[in-house]
C-alpha cells in the first residue's frame, strides 16, 4: 500500500454512507462514489464492515467496491465480518489485500469488543491460514491487552486491529493518561513479535493525532462514523485530506 503519510495509512470505511443510501430505493449517496471521491483525496484504503443484516453494506457493494479498487493498484481493500458467519464468502470471492476478523454477533448494535483468543483461538486457526492461502492479510480485532498479542501471534495473524473505542471515551477525560498507556505498552508488545498494528473505532480529527504520537506502529487506522459525518460538512475530498494532516501530524516534530 503506497501511503502518502510518514508511516500510517488511512483505510476509510463507508459503512455509513451505505446506511444512509439504503434509507431510499434512489441509489444515493452512491457509496462507489464515496470510495472514488476518498481514494482521489489520498486515502490509501477502503473498509466494508457487511453485516448479515445488510442494515448498510450489501453484497452487491462489497462486489462493486472489489472491481473499483482494481483500478487503484496501489491501494487496498479491507473486509471486516465474523468469520463464522458470512466473512469468508466475501474473503473468498474478492480475496482483497485485507480481511478483519471481528467478533460480532448478528444484531450487534455496533463492534464492541474484541476477540478472545483463549476461546476462539483455535477455531479461528484454520480461518486464517485459509485466508492467506488466499493471498488476504489477516488482521484479528482485539482489546488494547499487551498478553494477548502473543495469542494473536501465535495463532498466525499477520496484524491485530486495536479496538479505539476506550481510548476515544477518555480522549480528555481525567483517566485519559491510564486508559491510552494500555493502547501504547499493547502496541508495543505487538511490534516487539513483529505483529502488524492496525487501529479503529470512534477515531477522528480531534482524537487521531494524540494517538498515532503514542502509537506509531500503528500501520493503518480505519475511520468510518467520524469521517463520513465530517464529510457531510467538508466534502470528502476535504474531509480525506483533513484526516491525512491528522495522521501526518503524529510524525512531525513541532506539528
Ligand atoms: C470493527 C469496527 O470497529 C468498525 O469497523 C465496524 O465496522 C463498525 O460497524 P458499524 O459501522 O456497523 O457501527
Ligand atoms: N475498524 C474500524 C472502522 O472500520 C471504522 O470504525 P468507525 O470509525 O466507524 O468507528
Amino acid at each position: 500500500m503506497s501511503n502518502s503519510s510518514a508511516h500510517t495509512a488511512l483505510s476509510v470505511n463507508v459503512n455509513k454512507v451505505a446506511l444512509v443510501r439504503n434509507t431510499r430505493h434512489l441509489g444515493i449517496p452512491s457509496v462507489a462514489r464515496a470510495a472514488t471521491l476518498c481514494l482521489q483525496a489520498g486515502a490509501q484504503g477502503i473498509t466494508v464492515h457487511p453485516r448479515p443484516d445488510a442494515r448498510h453494506i450489501r453484497p452487491d457493494d462489497v462486489t462493486e467496491l472489489s472491481a473499483l479498487l482494481k483500478a487503484w493498484p496501489d491501494r487496498e481493500f479491507n473486509i471486516e465480518g465474523n468469520p463464522f458467519q458470512n466473512l469468508m464468502d466475501f474473503v473468498r470471492q474478492c480475496r482483497p489485500q485485507q480481511c478483519t476478523f471481528v467478533p460480532d454477533g448478528e444484531d450487534q448494535f455496533t463492534s464492541d469488543h474484541g476477540w478472545n483468543l483463549a476461546q476462539d483461538g483455535e477455531r479461528l486457526r484454520p480461518l486464517i491460514q485459509e485466508a492467506q492461502s488466499l493471498g488476504v492479510r489477516v488482521s484479528l480485532f482485539m482489546d488494547p491487552v499487551p498478553e494477548s498479542m502473543a495469542l494473536a501471534k501465535a495463532v498466525g495473524a499477520d496484524r491485530v486491529e486495536l479496538y479505539t473505542e476506550t481510548f476515544a471515551s477518555a480522549f480528555g477525560q481525567p483517566n485519559f493518561q491510564e486508559v491510552f498507556e494500555q493502547f501504547v505498552q499493547t502496541g508495543r508488545a505487538a511490534a516487539a513479535i513483529n505483529l502488524g498494528v492496525n487501529a479503529g473505532h470512534d477515531l477522528n480529527r480531534d482524537n487521531l493525532t494524540t494517538f498515532l504520537r503514542g502509537c506509531p506502529m500503528v500501520q493503518e487506522v480505519s475511520i468510518g462514523h467520524a469521517l463520513v459525518a465530517d464529510a457531510l460538512e467538508l466534502g470528502y475530498a476535504a474531509t480525506v485530506q483533513d484526516y491525512l494532516r491528522c495522521i501526518d501530524a503524529a510524525f512531525t516534530t513541532g506539528a
